[in-house]
């Protein structure tokens, strides 16, 4: 038995399917990305916390859901807007359907609507508040008016600070990821990871984890209010800021530890928000985009080789290039819409990257500034 949802946008916008979720009511802003799989990587990445995604590659859920391609502990969206479900999932891996997965989470999804038509508005006019009502919820005559209340009481990212909410409570450690110190040793897997990186959550993703552990650092991944001198404390060779949701100029806290920290000589890395939170402490400006960056294709130019990388891209804030100070270097750029994508500073080592060397989903084609920062903590411990 179908039953029905609706998906209402502050602009008016409404668009009438079928509930694949749980039922309910749910408000977010509403975005869409545009990689062709990682649907899973996607639904649990924290920094979608209080978005409503929508894919506009048309069939979802092919290959259903596992317990190992998530990115967190559970799904992060505020709710997921799909063209078509298929009937069938199937895959050797697949140990439960998508609507099955987003039923037992309690978290709404809606399909068979024109998610064509809805980018389309999206693009034109920017990310949109809104709200998806499904079941019994998206039924009776006033449903509409409901819907259109509940997309336009959603108070809009700008302002919100979410690093904070999905941030870890207590610190830990993580190792998970494989470690060898490669060819040409004799021993490729014992001993000591030799780099003690404390890793501020802001809702980090695991593959960040894994891609550092998996070149030999150790994670203490630590709550994002904590301060400067505790992490300082634990003696790291290096720091990295994650990735996470919400707006980055309210994390004050964060910034401020950041700016501690940039005393030192220690070298410090940021993904997305972290590297957000980097620009704004190194004294640089963020704006809120248009409709923001959210896929797997996205080109950007390495500013020094003028080589062209493919890159996965997931944020709807960005630091703003013409804010940034005398010591803050532009490293990479947008080709997409020429926004800033990596920064660094030339005073201390410490640089970020806009979009997702992690890559997940997506291309590996950054992964090696992963490698940048442990070459940063080679040369410290040297
Ligand atoms: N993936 C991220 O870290 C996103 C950063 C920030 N929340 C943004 O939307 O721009």
């Amino acid at each position: 038995m179908n039953r029905p949802a609706i998906l209402a946008l502050e602009d008016g916008s409404v668009f009438h399917g079928t509930a694949i979720g749980a039922d309910g009511q749910t408000s977010g802003e509403v975005v869409f990305n545009t990689a062709m799989t990682g649907y899973q990587e996607i639904l649990t990445d924290p920094s979608y916390t209080r978005q409503i995604v929508t894919l506009t590659y048309p069939h979802i859920g092919n290959t259903g859901v596992n317990a190992e391609d998530v990115e967190s502990g559970g799904i992060a969206a505020a709710g997921l807007v799909i063209r078509d479900l298929p009937l069938l999932a199937s895959n050797f891996r697949c140990e439960q359907t998508l609507s099955d997965y987003l039923k037992s989470q309690n978290v709404l999804g809606i399909a068979e609507i024109d998610t064509r038509r809805l980018t389309r508005i999206l693009r034109d006019k920017g990310a949109q508040n809104g709200a998806i009502l499904a079941g019994a919820e998206a039924e009776g005559e006033d449903a509409v008016e409901r819907a259109l209340a509940a997309a336009r009481a959603f108070p809009g990212l700008k302002g919100m600070d979410l690093a904070k909410v999905v941030s870890c409570q207590a610190p830990y450690e993580w190792s998970e990821g494989e470690w060898s110190l490669g060819e040409g040793y004799a021993d490729t897997t014992q001993g000591e990871r030799p780099y003690h990186v404390v890793a501020y959550d802001f809702g980090v993703k695991r593959n960040i984890l894994r891609m550092l552990a998996s070149r030999g650092c150790r994670l203490t991944v630590v709550p994002a209010q904590t301060p400067a001198a505790e992490v300082l404390a634990m003696n790291p060779d290096g720091v990295f800021l994650a990735n996470g949701p919400g707006d980055p100029e309210p994390c004050d806290y964060a910034i401020k530890a950041i700016q501690e920290i940039l005393e030192t000589e220690l070298p410090i890395f940021g993904i997305c928000l972290g590297h957000q939170l980097l620009a704004l402490a190194s004294g640089a400006k963020t704006v809120k985009m248009s409709h923001g960056h959210h896929g797997a294709n996205h080109p950007v130019q390495d500013l020094d080789s003028g080589k062209v990388m493919i890159t996965s891209q997931n944020h709807g804030f960005a630091a703003d290039e013409a804010s940034l100070p005398a010591n803050v270097r532009a490293t990479h750029r947008s080709l997409f819409d020429g926004t800033l994508q990596g920064i660094e500073r030339t005073d201390r080592p410490a640089f970020s990257f806009q979009g997702h060397p992690e890559a997940m989903p997506g291309p590996q084609d950054v992964a090696p500034l992963f490698g940048r920062f442990i070459e940063m903590m080679k040369a410290r411990q040297a």
